[in-house]
């Protein structure tokens, strides 16, 4: 049901996440109306690979639409905008005659492309990837898991070259069946998409040919790309029939946008499956030379594209998860804050969750997972301390990055996602960065986003002005820890994620 006091119309975002896909319902203040979500299956077939059935997924989307509209109770004519955002990378092939996906998508976090951008690396070498995409080669990004199902489904290649074949990543696939599927559906992807396949050159906005050509990717795959706020088509069928499809943004960049973080500068990081720190650099393409990436954060309409520097880590509310579902430690994500609240400290005990290897600052596929320092006085209670510390770590780690590359000094830290309900981790964070740490009213920021950008648009909120005065300040954490003891616990972290590199071999 609409709240009492939120009046039409609407806009309506559509989240299709790692885990799950959602769709809220907004109003004209940024407040949420109604939200409808479903979790998809993780599909594991070997050690590093992770795939989702993309037809399971846009059954899903087309579900909690459908459920966002209803607990709403509105219909299509109140409805202004559809907004998109989207779990990055996660790539994806299909028929553009039968709407078929040729294999599961495979996810960001798969890691069966590692040899394939060593190969790379040594044949084109790493500069001209870092040069033109902004990104350093790694198995993270989309243009090599193309090229593996390019190489690894029969008779794929001669389908792709003839034209049948379509890429996207999980913004086009939604876009494209939302707009009609094989009845003339739209194959356009948006910059920020674009700019996380290590194909699109990240200072002209458009497909890299020589890149193409050293990947050995056909033309013919790829979308369109467009700017991240714009209608690209209208929906067809479905409750949304006939509503403009009007952003679309990958899912960090959206948090960036759904954060009001519109100046230089001002920067955001999201805690959910993995988290993503984004700072908003202006219009021009800041190199890292300290491990972070170049990305677009978004480019409205026209306008000149606005660039991100970003620090990436793989693993932090998967490793609640591991420690729930493979583990057993816990029963519920939340209750790694009632253990972990037990004891006063890790008790010696680091966790460095190297999971799919490391991503920022290090980009090291060779590192795994380690828990040092353990004595039979640890408990699980410490583990589950040492759990939490590793998300705020790996979070200094970033700002630290982040202050060299652009020298600016860190502030606050404005936070969302799921993780952020923790409040043990997010004092936590404030102590290890030594800066207050705040949360917003909306915590749904990559929603928001989408919508914001959808509404923009179509001239539902009139200016990025408009969407500023919308975010309000929820909560904040502000450091106590002792200098002292912040950098005694700081150098034993840097030791614990020294002794996870190197443990694959390249023969394996
Ligand atoms: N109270 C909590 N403490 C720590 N982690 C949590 C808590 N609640 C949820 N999480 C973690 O947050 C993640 C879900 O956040 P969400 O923003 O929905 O992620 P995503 O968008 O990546 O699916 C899960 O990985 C879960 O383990
Ligand atoms: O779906 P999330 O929130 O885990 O985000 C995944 C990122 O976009 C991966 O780059």
């Amino acid at each position: 049901m609409t709240d009492a006091h939120t009046t039409g119309p609407f806009i309506a975002a559509i989240d299709q996440g790692t885990t799950s896909s959602r769709c809220i319902v907004f109003d004209k203040d940024g407040r949420i109306v109604s939200v409808d979500q479903k979790e998809h299956e993780q599909i594991f077939p070997k050690p590093g690979w992770v795939e989702h059935n993309a037809t399971e997924i846009w059954e899903n989307v087309q579900e909690v639409v459908a459920g966002a509209v209803v607990k709403a109770g509105i219909t299509a004519a109140d409805v202004k905008a559809i907004g998109i955002t989207n779990q990055r990378e996660t790539t994806l092939l299909w028929d553009k005659n039968t709407g078929e996906p040729v294999h599961n998508a495979l996810v960001w976090q798969d890691t069966r492309t590692d040899a394939l951008c060593k190969e790379l690396g040594r044949n084109v070498g790493q500069d001209r990837f870092r040069r033109e995409t902004g990104l350093p080669l790694a198995s993270y990004f989309a243009g090599p898991k193309v090229r593996w199902l390019l190489d690894n489904v029969e008779g794929l290649r001669e389908r792709a070259e003839r034209g049948d074949i379509l890429f996207g990543t999980m913004d086009s696939w939604v876009i494209w069946n939302l707009t009609g599927g094989t009845d003339g559906g739209v194959h356009v992807t948006d910059v920020t998409n674009a700019s996380r396949t290590l194909l699109m050159n990240l200072h002209e906005m458009r497909w890299d040919e020589r890149i193409l050509q050293s990947m050995e990717i056909p033309a013919a795959v790829l979308p369109e790309i467009r700017s991240s706020a714009e209608v690209y088509g209208n929906a067809k069928g479905g409750v949304l029939d006939g509503v403009p499809v009007a952003s679309a943004l990958g899912d960090q960049q959206a948090a960036l946008f759904g954060q009001t973080c519109f100046s230089e500068g001002e920067a955001k990081s999201t805690y959910g499956t993995g988290t993503f720190m984004l700072m908003n650099t202006g219009e021009t393409p800041v190199n890292s030379y300290n491990g972070l990436l170049t990305t677009v954060g978004y480019r409205i309409g026209d306008q000149k594209p606005v660039y991100a520097l970003e620090g990436s880590i793989a693993v932090t509310g998967s490793l609640v998860q591991w420690m729930r579902d493979q583990m057993g430690l816990i029963k519920s994500a939340a209750e790694i804050e009632t253990l972990a609240s037990s004891v006063e400290d890790n008790g010696g005990a680091y966790f460095v969750p190297a999971f799919s290897g490391l991503f920022a600052p290090y980009w090291r596929s060779d590192a795994r997972g380690v828990i040092a320092g353990l004595t039979r006085y640890v408990t699980k209670a410490h583990i589950a301390r040492a759990v939490l510390e590793a998300t705020a770590w790996q979070t200094r780690e970033i700002t630290d990055a982040m202050t060299k590359d652009s020298g600016v000094e860190l502030t606050a830290l404005k936070v969302d996602g799921g993780m952020t309900s923790n409040n043990l981790l997010m004092q936590t964070l404030a102590d290890f960065l030594d800066a207050p740490v705040v949360r917003p009213m909306v915590a749904e920021t990559t929603c928001l986003g989408a919508a914001y950008a959808a509404g923009l648009a179509v001239g539902f909120w009139p200016d990025t002005d408009a969407l500023r005065a919308n975010w309000r300040r929820a909560a904040e954490w502000t450091p106590r820890m002792d200098a002292d003891t912040r950098d005694r616990e700081y150098k034993s972290w840097l030791k614990a994620v020294e002794r996870t590199m190197g443990w694959i071999e390249d023969e394996e």
